[in-house]
C-alpha cells in the first residue's frame, strides 16, 4: 500500500512539475518522492520475501534512496526559500557516508541497531534542516509553509527517536511482536508524513502560483514597481488611513526630462534600461513603506506615508539631485538623466485621481520652469 501510495504520489508531483518547471525546488521535491518510492520497492522487496534484503546491496540502496530522499526536501526547501544550492560535495559525502554505515554494520560489523540510529539521524537532522528552513522564511505569514514545516519537523524528531523507540521495545516482555508492531508504525508514520508533505508541496505550489499572478497583475512589466491600476488602489487605501488620522499624504509625479530624445540618439534598449535605471535610483532614496507605480511611459508615481510636506520636500529634492548625479552607465559611455518632479499633498477626503491630477501640474510646472526641478504645490483646488 505504501508503495503504491508512493507511486501515486510520484506521479502526482511529477506531472504538476512538468507543467511548473520554474517554480524553484519543485524538480528537487519530484525526485524526492522517486527516491521516496525506491525506499518503498525495497521495502516491498524485503516484505514479499525475496532473498534480496538479506544482503548487503538492498540494504546500502535502502539507506541511500532514505538519505537522497531527506536531501531532496531539503533542496527543495532551499530552493524555493531562495537559498542558494549546497555544493554538490555535500550530497555525495552524504551518500557515501549513508552507504558506507549501512555496508559497514551489515557486511563487515552486523549491528542493525547501530545501522538504524546513525541512517536515522542523519535523515532525520536533514527534515529537521527543511522545517527550520521554511521556519526562518516567511512561516509566520504563510499557511502552506506553515504546514510544511510541520510535517518536515515532526518526521525529522520522529525519526531522531525511532532508534530509541526500538531500544525501548527490545527490554520489554514480548520483545519480537513490539518490534514487529514497531516497524509497521515506522511504515505508517513515514506513509503519512509523507502524504502531509505532498500536501504542503502542492499548497506550496498554489502559493506560488498565486504569487505570480498577482505579480503579473500588479507590476510593471519592465521595471518590476506597481502598475498605474495597483497604484491608485493602494493611494486610495493610504489615503483613507490618513483620511482616518485627518493627516496629508505626499504624492509625488515624476517625469523623466528629454525621454524621446534618449530613445533617439541611443536606441530603445537603452531607453528601456534608462526606465530600470532610474526605478533603481529612486528605490535606494526611499523607504520601505514608500510606493511607487508606473504611471505610463516615462511618468512615474510616488506615495510617501506618515510624511510631512517639508520631509517629502528634502525627499524630492534628494531623489531630483541623485538621478541627475548618477548617470546610467552603457558600453558607449554614460547616458545622463534628470527628471521633473511635481509634489502636493494629498488632503484628508481628496480623491487620489485629483491628487495625482494636481502632482501632474505641478509636474508641468517644473518642465515648463526648465526642467531637472521640483515644484511644489500648496493647496487642493478640489
Ligand atoms: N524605451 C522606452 N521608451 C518608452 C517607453 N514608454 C514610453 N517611451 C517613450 O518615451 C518618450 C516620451 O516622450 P515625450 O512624451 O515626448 O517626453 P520627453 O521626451 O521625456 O519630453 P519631456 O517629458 O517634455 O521632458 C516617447 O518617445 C515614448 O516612445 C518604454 O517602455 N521604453
Amino acid at each position: 500500500m505504501t508503495a503504491l501510495l508512493m507511486a501515486i504520489m510520484c506521479a502526482v508531483m511529477f506531472a504538476v512539475w512538468r507543467f511548473n518547471r520554474n517554480i524553484p525546488g519543485l524538480q528537487a521535491w519530484t525526485l524526492s518522492y522517486l527516491f521516496g518510492f525506491g525506499v518503498a520497492a525495497l521495502l516491498l522487496g524485503r516484505d514479499s520475501g525475496t532473498e534480496g534484503l538479506h544482503s548487503a546491496l538492498p540494504v546500502v540502496s535502502t539507506f541511500v534512496c532514505i538519505f537522497a530522499t531527506a536531501y531532496c526536501s531539503l533542496a527543495g526547501a532551499r530552493a524555493f526559500v531562495g537559498q542558494a544550492p549546497l555544493p554538490m560535495a555535500v550530497p555525495v559525502a552524504g551518500a557515501l557516508l549513508t552507504g558506507g554505515i549501512a555496508f559497514y554494520f551489515t557486511v563487515l560489523q552486523p549491528n542493525v541497531g547501530l545501522r538504524v540510529l546513525l541512517g536515522s539521524t542523519i535523515s532525520g537532522a536533514l527534515y529537521l534542516a527543511s522545517a527550520r528552513t521554511f521556519k526562518q522564511n516567511g512561516i509566520g505569514v504563510l499557511p502552506a509553509r506553515r504546514l510544511i514545516s510541520l510535517a518536515y519537523g515532526l518526521h525529522g524528531a520522529f525519526l531522531l527517536l525511532r532508534p530509541w523507540l526500538f531500544k525501548l521495545g527490545s527490554t520489554v516482555d514480548g520483545a519480537p511482536d513490539i518490534a514487529s508492531q514497531l516497524s509497521h508504525f515506522i511504515i505508517l508514520e513515514s506513509t503519512v508524513a509523507l502524504i502531509l508533505m505532498a500536501f504542503g508541496t502542492l499548497m506550496l505550489v498554489n502559493e506560488h502560483v498565486t504569487q505570480e499572478l498577482r505579480r503579473v497583475a500588479e507590476k510593471d512589466f519592465l521595471t518590476g514597481v506597481f502598475n498605474r491600476r495597483a497604484f491608485l488602489s493602494l493611494l486610495e487605501k493610504a489615503g483613507s488611513l490618513a483620511h482616518r488620522t485627518q493627516s496629508a499624504l505626499p504624492v509625488l509625479l515624476v517625469d523623466l526630462d528629454h525621454f524621446k530624445q534618449i530613445n533617439d540618439r541611443h536606441g530603445h534598449k537603452v531607453g528601456d534600461l534608462a526606465l530600470r535605471h532610474f526605478v533603481a535610483v529612486t528605490e535606494g532614496c526611499l523607504r520601505k513603506h514608500d510606493v511607487m507605480g508606473r504611471m505610463g511611459g516615462e511618468e512615474f508615481a510616488i506615495f510617501l506615508p506618515h510624511t510631512q510636506r517639508e520631509d517629502a520636500q528634502r525627499v524630492s529634492e534628494r531623489l531630483r539631485s541623485l538621478v541627475a548625479a548618477q548617470p546610467l552607465m552603457t558600453d558607449k559611455g554614460p547616458v545622463g538623466l534628470t527628471v521633473s518632479i511635481g509634489l502636493v499633498m494629498c488632503h484628508p477626503g481628496e480623491a487620489p485621481e485629483n491628487a495625482l491630477h494636481r502632482a501632474d501640474q505641478a509636474m508641468y510646472q517644473a518642465k515648463q520652469a526648465g526642467r531637472n526641478r521640483v515644484v511644489s504645490l500648496q493647496a487642493a483646488s478640489a
